[in-house]
């Protein structure tokens, strides 16, 4: 069996290799920009991240038969193309809304402790309720915050009770931050979600936060948004066209940051273990591997405030710096990311 593997997915060297007898004679480590289909047509499986677009470009008279993308969102795959050609794939759910939701835990706290935003009763808007808006809703309920939930599909299944429309959102919300997949089409479109009419109904300058991807937002509209101060602040993980982002935008939002929201050690081990699993499932493998981050050099925090040990945990501002200053290395500054650990990796000692 051939395998191609994104060569930026942490802790997967060598385990395709050492699985049992079915060993596949051949695992083959590439960038995730640069698969080709002279590099897939020999391949039985690849395992990607979101830099591989998998489509009938790539994929049209390759052996391929499955893909794992260790990730949640697919919406680099052309699903439609891979149902035609009887090609599996897999993503995985739940793997980094740790790490996003650390992500926001912090950004909540610099807006406080930066900018002077108050938390308290302020209003915060979740868009998509899935793993990740479950954890914020939680976070920003236990800082105080008032929590409007909206997620269409989920209320149509659901019922109506608990969720919101965009509508009230725009007029309540202090806070609104995005956690939908991207959908280009649809009775659940995402793409431009936010767009001029979106800030134009914005009736309290909120702060906007997306940590879920580029086209949610119309990026030009979010820049006119801030210039004309239809919004307080923007904190931006995800961007239109990355790496070649709005320089203008990056310079003018609070954090800005090159698509690391779920970059946490965790979420990559947890990416690699159930990307690893799927694969195994697939070809009736067992799997015989364990993944586990690496323990972080200091585990015990000791400070005056939850808060600053939260922070010490992971603060995006030295994320957001390095972009800042080297916008032209956003793939760089995501491939060489260092260690992160989430919260439950850290003991803390207040006062
Ligand atoms: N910046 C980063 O590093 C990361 C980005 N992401 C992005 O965030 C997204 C959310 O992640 P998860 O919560 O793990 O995914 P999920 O699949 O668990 O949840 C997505 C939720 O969005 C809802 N939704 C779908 N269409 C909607 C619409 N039109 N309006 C409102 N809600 C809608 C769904 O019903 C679902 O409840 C991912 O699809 C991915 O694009 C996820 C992890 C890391
Ligand atoms: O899981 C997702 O969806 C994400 O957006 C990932 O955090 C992006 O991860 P990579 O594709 O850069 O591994």
């Amino acid at each position: 069996m051939r395998v191609i593997i994104d060569n930026k997915i942490p802790f997967i060297n060598g385990i395709i290799e050492s699985l049992g007898e079915e060993t596949p004679n051949e695992v083959i480590y590439v960038p995730g920009m640069k698969f080709t289909p002279e590099i897939v047509r020999d391949a039985d499986a690849l395992i990607i991240r979101t830099r591989t677009h998998c489509n009938r470009e790539l994929l049209e008279g390759s052996k391929v038969r499955f893909i794992a993308t260790a990730t949640i969102g697919f919406d680099h795959i052309d699903t439609d193309y891979c149902r035609e050609a009887g090609i599996s794939w897999t993503n995985a759910p739940g793997c980094n809304s740790g790490s996003v939701e650390q992500y926001i835990h912090s950004t909540l706290l610099l807006l406080e402790k930066v900018k002077g935003f108050v938390l308290k009763d302020k209003c915060i808007g979740v868009i998509g309720i899935g793993n990740v808006g479950s954890k914020v809703c939680r976070v920003a309920q236990e800082l105080g915050m008032r929590v409007l939930k909206n997620d269409p599909p989920r209320a149509d299944k659901e019922g109506k009770e608990g969720f919101t429309d965009l509508e009230t959102i725009t007029r309540e919300c202090d806070v609104i931050t995005f956690h939908t997949p991207l959908n280009k089409e649809g009775k659940y479109k995402t793409y431009h979600l936010a767009d001029r009419y979106f800030f134009d109904s914005l009736k309290k300058r909120p702060v906007v936060i997306n940590t879920s991807r580029g086209e949610v937002i119309e990026n030009n509209a979010l820049l006119s948004a801030l210039n004309n101060q239809l919004i307080n602040e923007a904190v931006i993980d995800v961007w239109e066209n990355e790496p070649d982002i709005n320089l203008d935008l990056l310079n003018k939002v609070f954090i800005g940051t090159p698509h690391i929201a779920g970059y946490s050690a965790d979420g990559k081990a947890n990416a690699t273990r159930m990307s690893l699993e799927s694969f195994c499932r697939f070809f009736g493998i067992s799997p015989n591997f364990e993944i586990n981050p690496p323990v972080p050099e200091i585990t015990e925090i000791i400070t005056p405030t939850e808060s600053d040990a939260y922070l010490q945990t992971y603060d995006p501002r030295k994320d957001s710096e390095a972009l800042k200053r080297h916008p032209e290395l956003f793939e760089q500054l995501r491939g060489d990311y260092p260690l992160r650990r989430e919260r439950n990796a850290f003991t803390f000692r207040i006062g």
